[in-house]
């Protein structure tokens, strides 16, 4: 895992070095419109059968990335390899190892999701038996058999995402590129979704998939890149990016009068673990970060219950009231927050 703080290493990425064939590999990328900076500097490279996921708020840059990276857009600085070779969108023997899912909706309305199949399938230079057999195989991985000869206009969002992404991987794309394919879904194509991911990945494909959706990310991806105003802020497996975080207990009480700082409220002996914070409601709120109870010394370990018992037995007899006790997991979210300050979702 790295975590970098800005400005971010202009070299290569040391994971970047370690993997012999990445399948897809971006390097020192950077993009701007104007005077708008979408992508200052992501390097980051995608293994066989892993999902890379690309996490950032709207406006991250992560649309742009995807769209360097597939050769629609060209970038001002850095390059894209695919499969060990330069790629560039003039390199279509190269592209067709490419299966892309656009944020936008790319298949034909006014066909059936069989003919938008076929469609596709023949763009990527597949014909007769072999055509069949992969559009059979798309209509069942997507779940769509059964109204196959439906016209899409008339599929719900959810199946109009599984075509979308049917399409994408008709040719068996060495690497699936994957923005957002979940907007908008309801949460049965959500999970027929992502499942179809996880099976296209267990096959060997690499899924390089940007999302803001935490949830999903956590779900699906191997590794992460956090991403925010064109920077990879941090990247790395999921663990290893949790690991520095720690868990923290919260108590929410509302003091006495006598004692609205809640100053008193702890037992002394316990009151240098935790964190107090004066709400502007009145609410004093006490933190514990878990590491702090491992470490007793001489004394012998501080449990978690070894401690609550007296501090939630000091805080009644003191005038205090508990209302309400958190726990803040480590979670993306939570990582997102700490290295830019604001949430995925601002
Ligand atoms: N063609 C363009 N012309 C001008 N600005 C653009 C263009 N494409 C993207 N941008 C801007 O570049 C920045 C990054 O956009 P981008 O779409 O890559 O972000 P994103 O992380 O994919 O966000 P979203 O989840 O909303 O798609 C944004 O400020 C966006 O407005």
């Amino acid at each position: 895992m790295s975590i970098a703080s800005a400005p971010p290493p202009k070299s290569v990425p040391a994971a970047i070095g370690r993997r012999t064939t990445a399948a897809l590999r971006l390097t020192n990328l950077r993009k701007t419109f104007g005077d708008l900076t979408a992508v200052a500097d992501v390097s980051l490279e995608v293994a066989p059968g892993e999902i890379f996921g690309l996490l950032g708020p709207n406006g991250a840059g992560k649309s742009t990335t995807m769209m360097i990276a597939c050769g629609v857009l060209p970038a001002d600085a850095g390059t894209v390899e695919l499969d060990g070779e330069p790629f560039s969108p003039q390199r279509r023997d190269l592209r067709r190892k490419l299966g892309v899912v656009p944020q936008e909706l790319a298949i034909y309305p006014e066909l059936t999701a069989r003919q938008n199949l076929r469609f596709f399938g023949k763009l990527y230079g597949l014909r007769g038996a072999d055509l069949d057999a992969r559009i059979a195989d798309a209509l069942d991985r997507t779940g769509l058999t059964n109204r196959a000869d439906d016209r899409a206009e008339h599929y719900s969002g959810g199946m109009k995402r599984r075509l979308n992404f049917g399409c994408a991987l008709l040719h068996r794309p060495t690497v699936l590129i994957l923005d957002e394919p979940t907007v908008g879904v309801d949460p049965q194509s959500r999970t027929h979704l992502l499942t179809s991911v996880k099976d296209v990945a267990a096959e060997g494909t690499a899924v390089i998939y940007a999302s803001h959706y935490m949830e999903e990310v956590e779900e699906i991806c191997d590794r992460v890149a956090v991403v925010d105003a064109g920077r990879v802020l941090a990247r790395g497996t999921i663990p290893d990016l949790l690991a520095p975080l720690e868990s923290v207990l919260r108590l929410h009480v509302r003091p006495p009068d006598s004692d609205r700082d809640g100053e008193r409220l702890l037992p002394a002996a316990f009151a240098p673990l935790f964190d107090r914070d004066l709400q502007a409601d009145g609410i004093v709120v006490f933190a514990l970060p878990r590491s702090r109870l491992s470490g007793g010394g001489a004394g012998g370990a501080q449990t978690l219950s070894g401690v609550l018992a007296p501090v939630l037995e000091q805080i009644r007899d003191a005038g205090g009231q508990l209302e309400a006790v958190h726990t803040d997991e480590p979670n993306l979210e939570r990582l997102f927050l700490e290295l830019t300050g604001h949430t995925l979702r601002d």
